[in-house]
């Protein structure tokens, strides 16, 4: 039978929506590129390699076969934001026609475009959405209450916050695609800021200042892009920046958990911060974005930890507003 929803992406994030959206009675196919860990799921009714400990519903169907899953009138499109492009610009004739919805969180390297700008530069004239906001892959796999935003210009999709909202996972409409999106990627560089510091034994205190001081800058890059720095007020700004920066869950915050205690970083995980990082501050203004701009050359070794925190401090005093 025709799946209602397909999810493009078998990592903890596509898998938890899926598992999500099936258990709320959804047709739903995920696709993984990976064959051998289709069969397994398949076999084992179990993602073990993305989402360990967590029951495939009967209503999940795990396919190899693209078109299969692209069969689906909405695709969720869960793979990290470097790697959209591809996946889309490999798939286009398949995913033609379809809603597709974004469900990553990042900035392009090099091209320094978010999600929905991908799939509108390699799709112009489609349906594209992104779906934003703070969860863990676990929480929404095992039914914990969720709210995330689904952001698309335009007056929004009624039908679509229907479709893929359930008991647990409630969807929040939004106008905002660019503020939106850059809440859930800039709290990623933060959420490494803030792992840097209490890694480094810096305090909660510095922690709560950065935060603070990073939700700042990303209300300046959304407005400088075209979005409004009062979306950031929402699930996919504050919401996201608090759990990402606060959770020792976040692969972000433990990567930078990690550098704060000189530790090497585990980089077998998806930490989207890093590469978020670069691409915003590629033609930055460090004056505008001070912190995003810091996390990024600690990253890249041009400044070490106590040169970065030195240079943070020893900033011009300013207003706290404008
Ligand atoms: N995990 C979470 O709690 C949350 C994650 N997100 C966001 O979701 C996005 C995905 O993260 P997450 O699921 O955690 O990441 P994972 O590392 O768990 O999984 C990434 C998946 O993407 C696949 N993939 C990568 N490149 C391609 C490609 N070119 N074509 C097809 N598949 C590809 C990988 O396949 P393979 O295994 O073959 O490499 C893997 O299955 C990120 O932007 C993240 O910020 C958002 C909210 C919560
Ligand atoms: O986006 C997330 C929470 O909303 C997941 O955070 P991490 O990618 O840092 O694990």
């Amino acid at each position: 039978m025709r799946p209602e929803i397909g999810v493009l992406g078998a990592g903890a994030f596509g898998t938890a929506l899926a598992i999500a959206l099936a258990q709320a009675g959804r047709r739903v196919a995920l696709w993984s590129r990976d064959a051998a860990q289709v069969r397994a799921m398949a076999l084992t009714r179990e993602n073990t390699a993305r989402l360990p400990g967590v029951d495939l519903p009967a209503g999940l169907t795990p396919v190899s076969d693209l078109d299969e899953a692209a069969r689906a009138p909405v695709l969720l499109l869960a793979v990290p934001a470097q790697s959209l492009r591809r996946l889309v610009e490999e798939n286009a004739h398949a995913l033609q026609g379809r809603v597709l919805v974004a469900c990553c969180k990042g900035v392009e390297l090099g091209s320094g475009l978010l999600p929905t700008q991908v799939l509108d530069d390699v799709m112009p004239g489609g349906r594209h959405a992104v779906l934003t906001g703070p969860s863990f892959a676990a929480d929404i796999a095992r039914g914990k209450p969720t709210a995330l935003t689904l952001a698309m210009a335009g007056r929004g999709d009624d039908a679509l916050q229907e479709a893929l909202s359930t008991h647990h996972l409630r969807l929040y409409l939004e106008e905002d695609v660019i503020g939106a999106q850059l809440g859930g990627a800039l709290k990623n560089v933060i959420a490494i800021a803030a792992g840097v510091v209490l890694g480094a034994g810096f305090g909660e205190s510095a922690r709560a200042a950065l935060m603070t001081r990073g939700f700042a800058e990303i209300g300046r890059l959304a407005e400088q892009r075209g979005g409004q720095a009062a979306t950031l007020f929402g699930l996919s700004g504050f919401g996201d920046l608090v759990l990402t920066c606060t959770s020792e869950k976040s692969r972000n915050f433990r990567h930078g958990q990690a550098i704060g205690r000189g530790e090497a970083p585990d980089d077998s995980q998806t930490v989207e911060g890093v590469m978020t990082a670069h691409a915003i501050a590629a033609d930055a203004d460090p004056d505008m974005l001070p912190v995003t701009c810091m996390v990024s050359a600690l990253l890249r070794g041009k400044v070490g930890l106590e040169q970065a925190k030195d240079l943070l401090l020893s900033r011009p005093l300013r207003r706290e507003r404008g």
